[in-house]
């Protein structure tokens, strides 16, 4: 080693681990500006030519690690770009190059000018600029220039020189590495060092207007609703709501009544507000008493407001909300079954306090609101959304227990959970008016009054305007009126309570459930029931000696819960099973008639067990291939969802769309019955599209796709259009159940389907490569193409 390459430690850059955090890669340790002070421009200094440490979770081989696509589909691998290896300082192994990036604001200009041509402040496969851009090496002091080029590479410039600005950057030094690294691996170390982050929230005294943001419904006031029987929250949320007006901000609490009615939601419409959730008490931590910092309370995931305290001795304390994560896009709260979804992802990347703060807020809605709320805010406080609880909290429990988490504080947890569990099944779930007693299944069927505020506001104009002409009115006119009770409209009253429940089911919304929903005993709702009934049954009986006392003081024993999951599944089979179609059909209670309509759902009772053997079995063989598209499941068939026009239009829960918790509940439902070669199948579809999508689209990640399209699949503009799209420069969030599924996908993959999805291999070539290498002994290439035949049917998730 020449003394030009030899290392020089004060340059932070050089031992930087190129994929560190921005916080990290982009702090003040690797700025140049502030390593040469004195000169605009580093000079005289020439950076080592040691490659960094750099010890991937990913076994990717730089071959796997650069590619280009056009929209035809076109592949172009690394070998194709016209870089000449030189023998030079700056010719290091491949992805190791440094830039000299002296100009952050600059480059940036010049890269948007260049390669953003239809300005959009994201470089895709769409614009037509010359994909290629210059830039100098560190070690060169920029004068060695080398050119980056294709839409990945200059789309992954964009973000970063983006990241760096935002963190106040002028100069960075810059890792190839960070441009041309694996999508996959991008993508997995986003999700798990950044998304997760960037979509959690967990209010706190200063936080408070930000959190309580929201874009569906614009309101003078920023608003926070707490529960009467908090008298801890009110009184911290009430210092809050005094410290915010002396700032001039306009903050305002509001108590809840005791008895929560659809009349009293319906009346704060034009007054919507975030609801508060699960707190715990911290140390008050303050300049003249920081004594108070190390008096730590045990008071993580308590209930303050059950909370008996310890009046000996009381530290100055205050009140922090518990984390969670929302959605991202619009969805700037807590939702239901998101939260289920997002929690799986969590769980992998071992971000259990995300998921255990989840549970937590379930367990206080439960316990608060009387229900898991659709999501925690005001105009949602009448509706639920399709429940996972007890899935969810089983999984934290196991995971507290896998990281030595004290097994008594994670058995208490687990038991709160559990009797919340039994309360929600038994008030919301199997009582009126969401249960049928002729049948013993449930519906979906929330309570509510008049028009829901929250959609999109075109979204009822085709239903109302009928309406509207018909009395003389506008549409606004109109829909005053209809809201405050002044005109009488039946056939409305009862289109907007199915209305209610397609949003309850998740499914909001698609032809499966429109104008029907609350008469429709779903075959998802079904299923997840079956699964809380045998998780109840199976929780009491192995961790609590077949004995707990529910929030009536009664016991409960696992006899009762199994019975009542043996009766669901006799039901499930006799009422939503058609043999001779060899599908799940939704129920509905009114006709006495199976809908027809066929749906992805048809796979939940495979993931919840509710499923006879021989019925998945036929699902598998017979019906899968209805559902199965290039980009993995859709949502509904193309012939159930029928002729679309100008007044019909797409639904987002329908043809030609997939989503996130449909892929992620068929995948385990399907390798919990044996096939996990399917599974396996299906999961390399999904991250197909989603890894296309990031690579060609500018690191995007959105709430749902068209799995028919091979070229745009996240463009969708069914009712609010797609969430996640919107960005400038660099995705910060990608999407919560989108995040959650492509970590859980990863699980089902051998390493050879995730080095084909780092070269973005189409899955119809993926699959015939690998039937060719299915005798090889060391591939182990399974039917489907996909994975080890080690894991079929007993992928762990
Ligand atoms: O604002 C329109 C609707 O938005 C929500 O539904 C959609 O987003 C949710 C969050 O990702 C998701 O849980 C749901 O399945 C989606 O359809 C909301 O849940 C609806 O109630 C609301 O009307
Ligand atoms: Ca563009």
């Amino acid at each position: 080693m020449t003394a030009k390459h030899s290392r020089n430690l004060s340059m932070g850059s050089d031992d930087m681990d190129p994929f560190s955090t921005p916080e990290v890669y982009y702090g003040a340790k690797t700025d140049p500006s502030k390593q040469f002070r004195n000169s605009k421009v580093i000079r005289g200094r020439t950076f080592s030519g040691t490659l960094p440490r750099i010890t991937p979770a990913w076994n990717f081989s730089a071959d796997d690690s650069i590619m280009e696509k056009d929209s035809s589909h076109r592949e172009f691998h690394k070998s194709d770009y016209p870089i000449k290896r030189r023998s030079s300082e700056d010719d290091m192994a491949y992805g190791s190059r440094r830039f000299l990036i002296s100009d952050i604001d600059g480059t940036l200009e010049t890269l948007l000018k260049n390669e953003d041509t239809d300005q959009n402040h994201q470089i895709t496969i769409e614009d037509t600029g010359p994909k290629v851009l210059k830039l100098g090496t560190a070690n060169s002091n920029g004068y060695n220039q080398y050119a980056i080029r294709g839409t990945y590479m200059l789309s992954n410039l964009l973000q970063e020189l983006t990241i760096a600005k935002r963190m106040g950057r002028n100069q960075m030094i810059l890792d190839e590495a960070r441009l041309n690294e694996n999508p996959v691996r991008r993508l997995k170390r986003l999700i798990s060092t950044q998304f997760w982050n960037n979509l959690t929230r967990r209010v706190s005294e200063d936080n408070i207007m930000e959190m309580a943001h929201d874009t569906k419904i614009p309101a003078e006031y920023t608003r926070v609703y707490v529960p009467p029987n908090c008298p801890d929250q009110i009184e911290f949320f009430r210092k809050v709501e005094k410290d915010a007006q002396k700032k001039g901000q306009k903050l305002k609490i509001e108590i809840l009544p005791h008895v929560i009615t659809p009349e009293y939601v319906k009346s704060i419409n034009d007054k919507p507000g975030l609801l508060a959730l699960a707190m715990e008490e911290v140390p008050v931590v303050d300049d003249d008493d920081s004594n108070n910092a190390s008096m730590l309370f045990n008071s993580k995931f308590i209930d303050v407001n059950e909370k008996h305290k310890n009046a000996s001795k009381k530290p100055k304390t205050t009140l922090r909300g518990l984390p969670y994560v929302v959605p991202g896009g619009r969805f700037n709260e807590l939702y239901g079954w998101d939260s289920y979804m997002i929690s799986l992802g969590c769980l992998i990347d071992n971000r259990v306090d995300l998921a255990q703060g989840m549970v937590e807020h379930f367990i206080f809605q439960i316990n608060h609101y009387g229900k898991i709320l659709n999501a925690n805010r005001s105009y949602y406080l009448c509706r639920s959304q399709p429940p996972f609880l007890t899935d969810m909290a089983i999984k934290v429990y196991n995971k507290l227990l896998e990281n030595g988490d004290n097994p008594g504080a994670a058995k208490e947890f687990l038991e709160r959970a559990m009797v919340a569990a039994i309360k929600e099944y038994k008030t919301v779930w199997t009582c009126e008016p969401r249960i049928d007693v002729t049948t013993g299944l449930s519906c979906y069927h929330p309570d509510g009054l008049g028009i829901p505020p929250e959609t999109e506001s075109t979204h009822f104009d085709a239903l109302l305007s009928p309406y509207a002409e018909k009395r003389g009115v506008s549409l606004t006119e109109f829909q005053k009126l209809y809201n405050d009770q002044k005109i009488s409209e039946p056939e409305l009253d009862e289109y907007f309570t199915n209305d209610r429940a397609v949003r309850e089911s998740g499914h909001d919304t698609s032809y499966r459930l429109d104008g029907c929903a609350a008469s429709l005993c779903t075959v998802d709702l079904n299923s997840l029931l079956y699964k809380y009934e045998v998780d109840i049954a199976e929780t009491i009986r192995d961790k609590f000696d077949d004995h707990i006392i529910n929030e009536l003081g009664e016991g409960e024993t696992s006899a009762v819960w199994l019975s009542r999951a043996a009766r669901r599944k006799d039901a499930m089979s006799k009422y939503l099973w058609n043999e001779e179609h060899a599908l799940f059909y939704d129920y509905n209670i009114k006709t006495h008639k199976q809908t027809k309509y066929e749906s992805a759902t048809a796979f939940w009772p495979l993931w919840s067990g509710a499923a006879t053997e021989y019925q998945a079995d036929c699902l598998v063989k017979k019906s899968l291939s209805k559902f199965e598209e290039l980009g993995g499941l859709v949502a509904g068939t193309e012939k159930s969802r029928g002729v679309i026009s100008l007044d019909r239009p797409n639904r987002q829960w329908d043809y030609p769309y997939g989503w996130a918790p449909q892929q992620i509940l068929a995948w385990v439902g399907l390798a919990k019955y044996g096939f996990g070669d399917v599974a396996r199948r299906l999961v390399y579809r999904w991250l197909y599209i989603m890894t296309k999508s990031f690579v060609d689209y500018n690191g995007i990640v959105v709430e749902k796709y068209d799995v028919t399209k091979p070229t745009d699949p996240h463009r969708v503009d069914a009712e609010y259009g797609n969430q996640g799209a919107d960005f400038k420069g660099v995705a910060t969030e990608g999407f919560g159940w989108v995040n959650a599924s492509f970590e859980l996908g990863l699980e089902f993959l051998s390493t050879r389907a995730i080095r084909a999805l780092g070269t973005i291999t189409p899955p119809d070539v993926f699959f015939a490569s690998s039937k060719k290498t299915q005798n090889n002994p060391v591939v182990h290439a399974v039917e489907g193409g996909i994975g080890r035949p080690q894991d079929q049917g007993i992928v762990s998730v």
